[in-house]
């Protein structure tokens, strides 16, 4: 449905320009949830604004349904838009603001106010259609975004950073239900955010940006399992992300040699380990293990974050909460194969 080819962006003038995209691909298909995600500045932003038709480009085409969007104005490129601060009109009540698309389009009132009332159900505010959007709480209004940006029936529906401003218990409950509520009216999304969370439970396929280009994209599995660098790795949360040399199935690292999976790349890499794979245990550990110092522990729920020190090198672990060593302790660390993940050495 969506086809960004070669698309390219640059500020500033000739002399000092500024590449916020630089020659990006992207394909998104009909019903699929794609979540962009990137540090601050990597140009998520750009790359909806260019496809909304709020930005031009310097380079490249954006096609929809295979029809190139040059010139294309806003209005008339079918897509649906929530930004950010979601920018309800507070003079209006909640139904007026659902059904703004839908007057400026010339729905009959009667078709509005039954549009109003389908969508305020489907976005879990039956009947709110006469309050005051002032008198919303901030999850409330996101929801009336939503409506009010689902409410012409765009073929794309794109999100800024759709729940940023929720706090977090809320945020992790809207996806889910958003997750559904695409599912069930096929709404093909293309978001961006900066929580990977929020991306990886929200998306059928998540695109990694780092400096205007693509680092990577695929399945949230596929990029969990899978980082396509020591930058997507660093990205989403996993700190074991060292240099290290590969030779047979073992890796020479700062925390010692490290089994790495059959088949990995020979020689300079660099090489993930997830906390699961780091095993921990108590006091000098099996012959070989490496001895470590727990820096430090960190609650997550059922399990235990413990931050090792072996030397001059760190190392994170997960541990079950009731096994977990306590600070001070001496331990012994030994490395699971297959949690760990050779990686293309870094740039
Ligand atoms: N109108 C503009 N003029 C000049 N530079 C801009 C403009 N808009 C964006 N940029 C620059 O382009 C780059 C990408 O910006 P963009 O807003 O797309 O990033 P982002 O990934 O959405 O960031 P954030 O997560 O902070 O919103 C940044 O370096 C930014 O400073």
């Amino acid at each position: 449905m969506l086809s960004l080819a070669g698309v390219t962006v640059r500020f500033g003038d000739r002399k000092a320009p500024r590449t916020a995209l630089d020659a990006v691909d992207l394909e998104v298909a009909e019903h699929e949830i794609v979540c962009v995600l990137g540090p601050s500045g990597s140009g998520k932003s750009t790359l909806l604004r260019v496809v909304a038709g709020l930005q031009e480009l310097s380079g490249g085409r954006v096609l929809l349904d295979g029809a190139d969007q040059a010139g294309v104005p806003v209005h008339r490129r079918g897509v649906g838009l929530m930004f950010q601060d979601h920018q309800l009109f507070p003079q209006r009540d909640v139904g007026g603001n659902v059904a703004f698309g839908l007057r400026m389009r010339g729905v009959s009132r009667d078709e509005q106010a039954r549009r109003v009332e389908e969508l305020l159900d489907l976005v879990g505010l039956p009947g709110a259609g006469r309050r005051a959007v002032s008198a919303l709480s901030g999850g409330e209004q996101q929801r009336v975004a939503l409506a009010r940006a689902l409410a012409p029936r765009p073929r794309l529906l794109m999100l800024d950073e759709p729940l940023g401003q929720l706090d977090r218990s809320l945020r992790e409950r809207l996806v889910a239900e958003l997750r559904g509520l695409f599912g069930r009216l096929g709404t093909t999304v293309l978001a961006v955010t900066h929580d990977q969370g929020e991306a990886f439970a929200l998306a059928d396929r998540v695109v990694v940006m780092r400096d205007g280009r693509v680092a990577q994209s695929g399945t949230p599995l596929e990029v969990w399992q899978r980082p396509a660098s020591a930058f997507v790795a660093r990205f989403l949360g996993f700190e074991n992300v060292v240099p290290a040399t590969v030779a047979g199935s073992v890796a020479d690292t700062p925390w010692g040699r490290v089994p790495v999976p059959a088949g990995s790349s020979q020689g300079a890499v660099t090489l993930l380990v997830r906390p699961g794979g780091v095993r921990v245990s108590a006091g000098s550990g099996e012959p070989g293990a490496l001895r470590c110092v727990v820096a430090a522990r960190t609650f997550r729920g059922s399990r235990v974050g413990v931050s090792l020190r072996a030397g001059e090198a760190l190392l994170e672990a997960e541990c079950e909460v009731g096994g977990a060593p306590r600070e001070g302790e001496v331990v012994g660390v030994t490395f699971a194969e297959d949690e760990v993940v050779v990686l293309p050495p870094s740039r």
